[in-house]
């Protein structure tokens, strides 16, 4: 599991070092970890050290101090070091650290900004040490212009060099992943002591690269984080494995309401993400017509017309592929919510259900959609208070803060699909999933998400104890399976496309081997599936 915090909790937990006289064991600590991992980039790409070039952007504060402390050491192995100080003013025995090792500093100015930026665009490294956890929005004037010129020159220069970002990317919000433009793109972020928010949401993660994260002992003053993300090993841990005696009914039985005459696939495509994450039953309700095309694809579903009380199931799926004028399966998407089962509803469901939900149900809209739920709940008497309510844009500029916000306000779980999948409990729990490709942006890959989703819930749901186990809140599970949901979706995805065009029914395809391969991280080493620990007579 990665754990991530906000930039107050982080300082929070320096606090007692910095108090303690440790600021600068902290920063040593920081900046040769930054340094590392500059000779480890470099060597991965087959790049010699000596000689390389290394600019380092340096801000003012801690931040630039780091990022000069680890370009001197970067010169102590024979790379030719340059600084641009952006505010006039560095950290002082970082600089002169920088100084003595021969680095050569520049002063950033309005008139030098654009001769600077084409001076490093060619530098094998530059290293984005301008701002830290301690930014108050983004880049301004000279800075700026800085990052405009070089992000542009680097475009142009055909083969740029590396960009590492020294524990966030300058312009990122570190609580919240609201980019400030411009914000120059790392393809390596180093970040000091934990993750941060900024870096696990978008816009954020856009501009963060790979993550790497150094301990600089402050790692036990962490408090309970903000947003967490499931790893391939938490999987392994989580997934549901059928006991011996498990039969179907035990196994969990899911409840399909989707499709429409318009879009009849989306029903398939529910329903074969539900079978392929090991739902022990899908049952389908909804229009003839669907159900006949449901039973031909795949056989094993149980379709009727019936309605959502006759009907025996742990958890339901419904909306995907429904539209306003699906009065029926409308209704049925209702009645499944007040059956007070848990719930995941997708698409057309969103606009058609109360606006105060619970826990248990799983909203799971794209930005778009989040946008319109929003406006919906904005326009409600009931929820005054969200003002102005947000176009899509404005969800795509603040993912987690939208994710958040619609969650308090329906009472529901909200999982945000995107790039990165947030996923915002009306509790505290958050996580944040990017285990895909964007290939996985393919017309049918939510209704495949949908289907494992609503799989898990069937399987999971009523387990308790095993998020007890995993140190989950119980009561925060319907974000964690949302999130494991979205994690398996995405190796899924990543795993059928295998860095080309995926359509939606190969992630499905491709769920029950990504489900056996993590399931192997859980096994002690040596023992394989189908081994036995004593021979067969
Ligand atoms: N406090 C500590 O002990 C440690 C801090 N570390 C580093 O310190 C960083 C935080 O350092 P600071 O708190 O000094 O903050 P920053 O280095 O992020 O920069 C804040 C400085 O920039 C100014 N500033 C804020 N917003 C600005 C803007 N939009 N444009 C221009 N200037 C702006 C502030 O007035 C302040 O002087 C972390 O990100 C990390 O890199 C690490 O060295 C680990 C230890
Ligand atoms: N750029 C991307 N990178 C990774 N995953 C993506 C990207 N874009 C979309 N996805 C994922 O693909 C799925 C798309 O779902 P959705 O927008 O509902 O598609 P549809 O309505 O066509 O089924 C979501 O799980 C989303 O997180
Ligand atoms: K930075």
């Amino acid at each position: 599991m990665i754990s991530a915090y906000t930039g107050t909790q982080i300082r929070a937990a320096e606090q007692p070092f910095l108090a303690a006289g440790m600021g600068d064991v902290l920063m040593q600590r920081a900046s040769h970890g930054l340094a590392n991992a500059v000779v480890r980039e470099l060597q991965a790409r087959s790049r010699r050290l000596y000689g390389a070039s290394v600019a380092v952007l340096a801000g003012k504060g801690n931040n630039g101090g780091d990022g000069l402390f680890a370009a001197s050491f970067l010169a102590a192995r024979g790379m030719r070091t340059t600084a641009i100080l952006t505010a006039g003013t560095a950290h002082a025995e970082a600089l002169a650290a920088f100084e003595r090792a021969g680095g050569r500093v520049h002063l950033l100015a309005d008139s030098n900004a654009s001769q600077l930026a084409a001076h490093v665009a060619g530098a094998d490294v530059v290293i984005d040490a301008i701002l830290g956890t301690g930014a108050r929005g983004g880049l301004r004037g000279a800075a700026a212009g800085l990052v405009r010129g070089l992000s542009r020159g680097r475009l142009a220069s055909g083969m740029p060099g590396i960009v590492v970002a020294c524990d966030i990317p300058s312009g990122v919000d570190a609580d919240t992943g609201e980019a400030h433009a411009p914000v120059l793109s790392a393809d390596l972020t180093v970040t000091f002591a934990a993750a941060k928010v900024g870096l696990l949401a978008d816009p954020g993660a856009d501009h963060a690269g790979r993550i790497h994260v150094v301990p600089i002992g402050i790692e036990d003053e962490l408090p309970w984080p903000a947003i967490r993300r499931f790893e391939p090993v938490d999987l392994a841990r989580l997934l549901p494995q059928p006991g011996r005696r498990s039969h179907k009914y035990s196994r969990g039985v899911l409840g399909v309401v989707a499709g429409s005459a318009d879009y009849p696939g989306a029903a398939v495509l529910a329903c074969r993400g539900a079978l392929a994450a090991g739902a022990g039953m899908v049952r389908y309700l909804g229009p003839p017509e669907v159900a006949d095309l449901v039973r031909q694809s795949c056989p094993e579903v149980v379709c009727s017309t019936g309605s959502v009380a006759e009907t025996h199931v742990q958890a339901w799926l419904v909306g995907s592929g429904m539209g306003p004028g699906d009065t029926e399966q409308l209704r049925r998407a209702r009645d499944a919510v007040e059956s007070g089962l848990p719930v995941i509803a997708d698409a057309g469901a969103l606009p058609a259900l109360p606006a105060v939900l619970a826990p248990q149900v799983i909203l799971t809209p794209h930005a778009g959609e989040l946008a319109v739920l929003l406006q919906r709940l904005a326009s409600s008497p009931d929820s005054p208070d969200f003002d102005p309510a947000p176009d899509r844009t404005a969800v795509e500029s603040s993912t987690l803060g939208a994710a958040r916000h619609a969650a308090v306000l329906t009472e529901a779980t909200v999982l945000l699909k995107g790039a990165t999948t947030l996923v915002a409990s009306p509790f505290q729990d958050f996580y944040s999933q990017a285990d895909g490709t964007a290939w996985l942006a393919t017309a049918g890959s939510g209704d495949v998400l949908a289907g494992i989703i609503g799989a898990l819930l069937a399987q999971l749901g009523s387990d308790v104890g095993r998020f007890r186990d995993a140190g989950i809140d119980p009561d925060e599970r319907w974000a964690a399976i949302a999130a494991l949901g979205a994690s398996l979706h995405g190796l899924a995805g990543a795993a059928a496309s295998g860095g080309g065009p995926l359509t939606a029914g190969r992630i499905s395809d491709a769920v029950p081997d990504v489900w056996y391969k993590v399931s192997l991280l859980s096994k002690p080493a040596g023992r394989k599936r189908n081994s036995h620990t004593h021979p067969l007579p």
